[in-house]
């Protein structure tokens, strides 16, 4: 593509030299470390750094153009854009750049608090029994039909979204299920991605150290469906949990068509008589006026909210309500969600991602359900994250099960001591055991079992990783778990 079709899209803009010498763009980047001849390098102000920084090294590396958001003296042979936002301007760039790919699928979007990974993944499995190749964006990886991608964060920075979206045209994907972040949101991560059906699951606390406020991290879930769709009717949808009060703030705003779903309102798409087995759930569905009966795999009252949510959006997509329901009730879960670890002396592990207050919360409540005998939480809180739900988490755990043990979750840059400290101080008056070491916090809890007991190990899910300052030691929960059983069934 020739570098004036690019740079003709930004409207409001500042180009020297006026009449510059065209070229055809080998690359879009803005990495510095992409670079290469005949690329065009946007900077961006990042938290860590500016990218306008890096502009000699990318003048260096063959970059022929380059946009700005700050005045720059001219350099010769490279053509300077001046823009006003340089992210808003990349994602005019990239989305141009890369032919519109998200225009060609159904995309569906899900923001939330809890919940975006599973409901993403029931979306996937609707789709794919559908037999539409599908493609899934979040947390655990990027998706296209059978082959897995790895991401840096939940909802990947646009030129890799865009690149993502273009390849998933490429493999002729139908439907791309991708969780959005609120921090993404903010950033402008999704901008120029054609969402056609926005999801929101639910809205407690997380992320206080980005927003600050919950009003402010509110405002940025709400961008999602203020950007939906625009203010002539269209045929993008809502798929909106009504029994969340902010849920109806973001379904009153949109201009999108909205399709509720709850347990206690009175949503569109509502369950109800909801029975929680160890094995799966039960419960009645009404869509609209006609009436279902479910059994599900996935346990606990949380899933059957995102049970309704990924209906909503299949639904909302034209899938059958028979199929929707048929795939849901074969949906096996999504790992490190309630994952059981079962072992023959009779003591279970649950490896659950539950890493806010509320996530925690309905771990347990969900455990609680169908526990016959003692509930053991091992649980931590990452470091370099909202420090303010750490007291919450702590009292949580002291609160809904027999024996918290708190140890260290991704301690990251932090000191982990701090860490437990602000967890401790949450519950002054407990003696909650402490454990530096996950490994040895897991084996404590499994030692301390008798048969019939559930542990609960919270906060990793499907990590298999430990973050200590910058570096990234192999850990996964449930393999430490299955041996720590294994140990103790050797006794
Ligand atoms: C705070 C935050 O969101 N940071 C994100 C941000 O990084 P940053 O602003 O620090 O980037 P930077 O290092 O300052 O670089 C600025 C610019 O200079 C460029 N640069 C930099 C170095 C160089 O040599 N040359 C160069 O050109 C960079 O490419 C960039 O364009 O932009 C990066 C690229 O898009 C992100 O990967 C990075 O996410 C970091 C890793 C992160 O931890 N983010 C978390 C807070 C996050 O986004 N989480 C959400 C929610 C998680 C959930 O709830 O599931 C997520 O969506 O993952
Ligand atoms: N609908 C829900 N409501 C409340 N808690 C939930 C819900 N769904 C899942 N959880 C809890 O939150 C944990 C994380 O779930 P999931 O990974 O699906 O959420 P997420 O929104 O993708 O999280 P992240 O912000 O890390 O991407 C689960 O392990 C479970 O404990
Ligand atoms: N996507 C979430 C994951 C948190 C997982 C938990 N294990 C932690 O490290 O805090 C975040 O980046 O805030
Ligand atoms: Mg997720």
């Amino acid at each position: 593509m020739l570098a004036s079709t690019l740079i003709s899209e930004i409207k409001f803009k500042v180009v020297s030299p006026k009449n510059y010498d065209d070229f055809e763009v080998s690359s879009l980047v803005s990495d510095t470390r992409k670079v290469e001849e005949n690329s065009i390098f946007v900077a961006i102000k990042g938290y860590t750094v500016d990218g306008h920084e890096f502009i000699p090294e990318a003048i260096r590396k063959g970059a022929k153009a380059i946009v700005v958001q700050e005045e720059i003296d001219d350099i010769k042979g490279v053509t300077i854009v001046r823009v006003n936002n340089t992210n808003r301007a990349l994602a005019i760039l990239a989305d141009k750049f890369y032919g519109s790919p998200s225009s060609s699928m159904k995309v569906i979007g899900v923001t939330g608090t809890n919940g975006k990974t599973t409901v993403t993944h029931m979306i996937e499995a609707i789709f794919r029994d559908q037999k539409d190749r599908t493609g899934l964006i979040g947390t655990m990886y990027r998706r296209i039909g059978e082959k897995t991608y790895p991401t840096a964060n939940t909802t990947p920075d646009i030129l890799t979204l865009q690149k993502t979206f273009a390849e998933m045209k490429k493999e002729n994907v139908k439907a791309a299920a991708i969780e959005v972040s609120s921090i993404a949101l903010i950033q402008g991560r999704v901008w120029g991605i054609d969402v056609d059906t926005a999801v929101f699951t639910n809205f407690t606390q997380d992320h206080l150290d980005y927003h600050k406020t919950m009003a402010e991290y509110a405002h940025a879930k709400s961008l999602l469906f203020a950007q939906l769709g625009n203010t002539y009717g269209n045929d993008k949808t809502a798929v909106i949990n009504i029994d969340d009060e902010m849920g109806k703030n973001f379904a009153q705003d949109t201009s999108a068509q909205v399709l509720t779903y709850g347990i206690k309102n009175d949503a569109m798409i509502k369950a109800s008589n909801v029975k929680i087995h160890s094995q799966g759930t039960d419960f009645d569905l009404k869509v609209f006026e006609d009436e279902y009966h479910l059994h599900v795999k996935t346990v606990g009252m949380f899933n059957v909210y995102n049970l309704l949510a990924a209906f909503g959006a299949a639904y909302a997509n034209g899938v059958s309500i028979h199929a929707i329901i048929e795939s849901l009730e074969k949906f096996p879960g999504v790992k490190g969600r309630l994952q059981l670890i079962s072992s023959d002396c009779g003591i279970s592990a649950i490896v659950d991602y539950s890493h806010t207050p509320d996530g925690l919360l309905n771990a347990l409540e969900t455990i609680n359900e169908f526990a016959s005998g003692d509930v053991y939480c091992v649980v931590g809180c990452g470091g370099d994250r909202d420090a303010t739900k750490r007291p919450k988490m702590a009292q949580i755990a002291v609160e809904y099960s027999n024996h918290p043990i708190f140890t260290s979750d991704n301690p990251r840059t932090e000191d982990p001591e701090k860490i437990l400290d602000q967890m401790l101080s949450g519950v002054p008056e407990k003696n909650v055991p402490v454990y530096l070491d996950r490994r040895e916090a897991i084996q404590a809890a499994v030692n301390a079992a008798n048969p019939g007991d559930i542990i609960l190990i919270a906060g990793k899910g499907h990590e298999d990783y430990q973050i200590i300052g910058h570096t990234k030691h192999h850990f996964d929960d449930a393999e430490k778990a299955t041996k720590a059983l294994d140990s103790r069934e050797g006794r």
